[in-house]
């Protein structure tokens, strides 16, 4: 095993432990902040910006005032539209600390490998007793690449098993720097038409796709696919993403997760429009017909996962 830096710092914007997807066994995921697309219906708006960033929570303002005066920069104010002026906003999370209901908070801040190692370890007996381990999401977590692996490095050290949730929109050289310490790659695949994955998420899926087949031949790996409607929702979409995933070394497992609105709230809080409009939450039973699709065509299929 290299030498592991436990000085590296990332922006990570949540930790969720006992998690029983994303990978295998009892799991803790860890959230990176940072992605280079922009999903229409990303659940995790709050991820796709570097940086830490302001949640203003309206519902909560009981309008003290008390933040006002403390903000650097005047960014807060009642004659800003939804309060705070987000081009003024230097993030510094200084009317955080004085807001008495936490109307004001910051999503996501800068931790260490040894940090984050801190919060890990306290559930390292689960990872043991259920085979499970760590998980990283985000966010693209290969966007902060140097972080990631020496998390996932420092995992390894200890014995647990080790995940990623990726879109897979990265280089070469970062993919083959971070694959020797994943056990097992979740490897979103959004759309194989190049115009529906442009429009859709804002970046063509040429990289993607060349990147999928490079993590599946270095790592055990899964395929998933959001499944939104009026985007992929359709049987010719999915049968792509089927015809790919076989060219795929080792891949056998195709994950469905049908389209969820629980980010929703989180675009209020960033002063975000939501772009998925009023599209209703798909239930399972809405994807059943595409799980026959990638059944009939000798892969597994799982709702969910
Ligand atoms: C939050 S993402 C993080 C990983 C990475 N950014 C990606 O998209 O692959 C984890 C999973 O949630 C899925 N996802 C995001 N928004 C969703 C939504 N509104 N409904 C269903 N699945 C969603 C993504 O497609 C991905 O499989
Ligand atoms: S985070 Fe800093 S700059 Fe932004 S509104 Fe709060 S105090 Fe002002
Ligand atoms: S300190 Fe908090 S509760 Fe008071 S006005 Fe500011 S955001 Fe609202
Ligand atoms: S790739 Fe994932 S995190 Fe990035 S915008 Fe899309 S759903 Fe959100």
């Amino acid at each position: 095993m290299d030498g592991i830096d436990y000085d590296t710092e990332g922006t990570v914007f949540d930790i969720q432990r006992y998690s029983i997807h994303d990978g295998p066994g009892v799991r803790t995921i860890v959230f990176l902040k940072g992605c280079p697309l922009r999903c229409r219906w990303c659940s995790n708006p709050e991820s796709q910006n570097p940086e830490p960033e302001l949640f203003y929570r309206a519902s909560s303002c009981i309008h003290c005032g008390q933040c006002v005066p403390v903000c650097p920069t005047k960014a807060l104010s009642r004659e800003n539209p939804g309060f705070v002026d987000r081009d003024k906003c230097v993030k510094c999370g200084t009317c955080t600390k004085v807001c008495p209901t936490d109307a004001l908070t910051m999503t996501g801040k800068l931790m260490s490998v040894r940090e984050v190692m801190i919060e890990l370890r306290k559930d390292a007996t689960q990872y043991r007793r259920s085979g499970g381990g760590v998980t990283l999401s985000g966010g693209e977590p290969l966007f902060q690449h140097v972080f990631a692996r020496e998390l996932l490095k420092a995992c390894h050290e200890q014995g647990w098993n080790t995940a990623i949730e990726t879109t897979g929109y990265t280089t070469r050289d970062v993919v083959r720097d971070v694959m020797p310490y994943v056990d097992h790659a979740l490897i979103d695949l959004k759309a194989i038409d190049p115009k529906v994955h442009q429009a859709n998420t804002g970046v063509d899926n040429r990289i993607i796709l060349e990147n999928a087949l490079c993590i599946a031949s270095l790592t055990h790996a899964v395929v998933r696919v959001p499944v939104v409607p009026g985007v992929n929702d359709n049987e010719e979409a999915v049968e792509a993403v089927g015809r790919f995933a076989k060219l795929m070394p080792g891949v056998d497992t195709v994950h469905l997760l049908p389209y969820h609105t629980y980010g929703e709230n989180k675009y209020a809080l960033l002063d975000r429009p939501y772009p998925m409009g009023d599209v209703a939450n798909m239930k399972p039973d809405d994807v059943s017909h595409l799980v026959k699709v990638v059944e009939g065509m000798g892969l597994n299929c799982e709702i969910g996962g």
